[in-house]
């Protein structure tokens, strides 16, 4: 054994062992057997060539073999042998001080442009994408102008895509480095804005793939050993450089692999409303928020959705079609945004345009004609629409559709294209979030939705109510590939004839294909910590630690606002919703004088049939001192209601899922429920024996009822504050987040993808 510097330099020792001889490199342990590598000539050159030990510190051993005949295999101390290897290693080191500068530079331009996409504001980001975009791309037949297909002709799904992006080398030249990212490649964004197609890999942590590295640092089999005698001019931080890069697996920018792995698809959810852009209800919600869990999940993910107004974060694309609608020619554009992993795609048509405010306004025959539109035109932009580049395709797609405004959208894929041999690979899932609307007309208007005769019989349907008429809702539910309801208690309900609206039987006859998830919420939106409407006006963000003080502010700034006396112990009871026999208002106006016989406060935030909305204002002006009744649509009030109130009432008649008594939850507002559909599922009663559930709940939508439920619930919020506390951080520690939800949204997709 001889030892090289001193002998308490143990990392340092050439052990005879054999055959093996230990000597260094930057690699980490890594026997290299029959290989005849080493150039370290034993005890001799040692001692004069490592002169710092600090830095032979950084130098981790390798057991190497050396042959008979190799430089370091025989023992040979002659002159010229030394000379020989010293002048060679003087060139491997000049070679790393190289490459250590290559890494150096690599590091600073890699981290620049990191940081400058970072900082690239969205309408940057946006103004790029529609520099990149293909306007006017042909469907199918012109393959080879197609963005979704790769050089030889093949679409481009997902998976592809993605592929595209990993195969960005983890290590770019010094060249390339230098270079603006690819055009057709998405750019990096901040990390909550990297979806799984927009993700380009940097570099700046990975460690550099041996293969583009010159072999002496590589690790590989010829791994070049150190020349040891100038390792003085290998600073420390050089060394540092050379040991991170070369050693240090990337952690930084390293996250879990999306849990969909190798489920990932492509989704494209296609909605009549959007939030935060346009809302009307639990729609809008849902459109606005699943699409972002599935994103998380892996998926590549894009809503469209019509563009009823001017949306400042949204961009053209450039890209304009046109489609027949009952015989008119009609033009779309598409306006798009990125934004938490989703592309969200606008469809801008004279006919969407200034119904903001009235999304579902105008007569049966121009809802039809949007809708129409909608879907048709929904229905390409896979192909039509680069999104970060690189149009969707339509292999290993699913649709989304949601309610009737687009069941037409898996009949146009069938009718269109599946039964042409057109996506192929394509398939479609209906959403039931309310099945009381149909899209029903006479059979007549078949002739608007632009179809062959013989599928008129998947939309002709009789009922006792409604006769034989013209049933959008029937003819999606029977061409979708899969079903979903947002509840497992509504996918009861509506196989029943009380519950089904005239569809059971058709639903029942899909029974195979349907699935109740239940809805989950936006808890960026919607959590009394981040809320930001609860940010003035005296409201506080709280969260369970913060509970009792934070919400008691948010009850005195909603009391102040509402112009209601400011009192910590009144118990204020909130109501938020469209103003419809669903939700059961008339159930509360029963319930009034009983209600007004308490020492409580109301306020009811709704639009809806104007009837009912005079209700409200009639409310207010019998009980000024009790009641507030907001007539209008206002997000901000939702949310400091939600926050402000006590105690939320929901007596729907029906309800598939219902968002607010999650919303409630969360805020520790405790729901008083008319236990039926999402409300049943999601609401369990209070046990005060037991000090378990989360609300109250009654069995038929009877005042009564609801008399009784919102009495023992008044009860308890006077006479049992543990009890009451208990309530709240129960219904705050639920986990109601959409990723439960996404994942078994994911088992549905699945499903329909291997179904034929
Ligand atoms: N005047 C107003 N001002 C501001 N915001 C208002 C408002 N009126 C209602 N909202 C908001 O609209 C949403 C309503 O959601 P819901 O789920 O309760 O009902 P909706 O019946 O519209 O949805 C349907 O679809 C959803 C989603 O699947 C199902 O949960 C539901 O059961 C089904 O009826 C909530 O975000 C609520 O805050």
């Amino acid at each position: 054994m001889a030892s090289i510097g001193s002998s308490s330099s143990p990392p340092f020792i050439i052990e005879k062992k054999g055959e093996s001889r230990r000597v260094f490199s930057f690699s980490t342990f890594r026997p290299i057997k029959n290989r005849s590598v080493g150039f370290l000539n034993g005890s001799t050159c040692g001692v004069s060539l490592f002169s710092d030990k600090r830095q032979l510190w950084r130098f981790k051993p390798m057991i190497v073999a050396a042959s008979a005949d190799g430089v370091g295999g025989g023992g040979d101390d002659s002159e010229d042998t030394l000379q020989a290897t010293i002048e060679k290693s003087k060139k491997v080191l000049a070679m790393q001080r190289d490459l250590l500068q290559q890494i150096a530079e690599r590091r600073k331009l890699v981290s620049s442009i990191k940081s400058s996409i970072t900082d690239q504001d969205e309408n940057e980001i946006f103004h790029e994408q529609k520099d990149i975009s293909f306007p006017n791309v042909d469907p199918p037949s012109s393959s080879s102008d197609r963005m979704d297909e790769d050089k030889n002709g093949n679409i481009l799904s997902s998976s592809r895509v993605n592929s595209i992006v990993k195969d960005v080398p983890e290590v770019l030249s010094s060249d390339e480095v230098g270079e603006e990212p690819k055009k057709h490649l998405p750019s990096e964004k901040t990390s909550s804005n990297i979806g799984p197609t927009k993700q380009l890999k940097t570099t700046n942590s990975e460690a550099p793939k041996s293969d583009v590295l010159p072999s002496y640092l590589s690790g590989s089999s010829d791994t070049a050993q150190v020349k040891v005698e100038d390792n003085e001019n290998l600073t420390e931080a050089g060394l540092e450089e050379v040991n991170g890069a070369v050693d240090t697996p990337a952690v930084e920018d390293e996250k879990p692999p999306p849990p969909a792995g190798a489920n990932a698809m492509n989704v494209i959810l296609v909605a009549a409303e959007c939030a935060p852009w346009c809302k009307t209800g639990g729609l809008g919600d849902v459109a606005g928020s699943l699409p972002k869990a599935l994103a998380r999940r892996g998926h590549r993910v894009m809503v469209v959705v019509p563009r009823y107004a001017e949306y400042a974060e949204t961009q053209e694309t450039g890209v304009r079609k046109r489609y027949k609608v009952a015989g008119q020619d009609m033009e779309v554009t598409y306006f798009q945004a990125y934004i938490d992993g989703v592309d969200f795609v606008f469809i801008e048509s004279p006919i969407f345009r200034h119904l903001q405010s009235n999304i579902y306004g105008g007569n049966r025959q121009d809802i039809l004609k949007r809708m129409v539109l909608f879907c048709k035109a929904a229905v390409e932009v896979p192909w039509h629409v680069p999104c970060g580049g690189v149009c969707y395709g339509d292999g290993n797609l699913v649709f989304i559709a949601n309610d009737w405004h687009t069941a037409l959208l898996p009949v146009y894929l069938k009718a269109y294209y599946r039964d042409n041999g057109l996506m192929s690979f394509t398939r479609s899932v209906l959403i039931i979030h309310n099945i009381a609307h149909q899209g029903r007309g006479p059979v007549e208007d078949f002739y608007n939705v632009d179809l062959p005769e013989h599928y008129l019989d998947l939309f002709r349907l009789y009922d006792p109510v409604g006769g034989e008429h013209f049933n959008i809702f029937a003819a999606g539910l029977k061409t979708a590939d899969r079903i979903v309801t947002v509840s497992h208690g509504y996918a009861w309900e509506v196989k029943t004839s009380e519950g089904g609206w005239g569809l059971h039987n058709i639903i029942n006859e899909s029974d195979w294909k349907l699935r109740g998830i239940v809805n989950g919420i936006d808890t960026k939106d919607w959590s009394p910590q981040y809320d930001v409407h609860l940010k003035s006006d005296g409201y506080t963000n709280y969260s369970l630690e913060t509970l009792q003080t934070g919400k008691a502010q948010c009850k005195a700034a909603l009391q102040k606002e509402l112009g209601l006396p400011v009192r910590e112990d009144v118990p204020l009871i909130g109501f938020i919703g469209r103003l419809d026999h669903q939700k059961g208002v008339d159930l509360i106006a029963e319930a009034m004088p009983w209600m007004m016989d308490q020492d409580v406060q109301l306020v009811m935030l709704g639009t809806g049939r104007p009837d009912l909305e005079e209700m409200l204002r009639h409310f207010e002006s019998q009980h000024r001192d009790k009641v507030r009744g907001w007539v209008g649509f206002s997000v901000k009030t939702a949310h400091r209601i939600t926050a402000g109130a006590d105690i939320l009432l929901m007596p729907s008649r029906f309800e598939p899922c219902g968002l607010n008594q999650l919303y409630a939850m969360s805020y520790g507002t405790i729901p008083v429920v008319h236990a039926v559909g999402g409300l049943r599922d999601t609401v369990q009663p209070f046990n005060p024996f037991e000090e378990s559930g989360l609300g109250w709940t009654f069995d038929s939508a009877d005042a009564s009822k609801l008399i009784h439920a919102l009495g023992n619930c008044l009860l308890t919020f006077r006479e049992y504050k543990n009890s009451w506390e208990g309530l709240q951080r129960r219904g705050m520690m639920q986990d109601l987040s959409w990723d439960n939800a996404a994942q078994k949204y994911e088992e549905v997709l699945l499903a329909a993808k291997y179904q034929w």
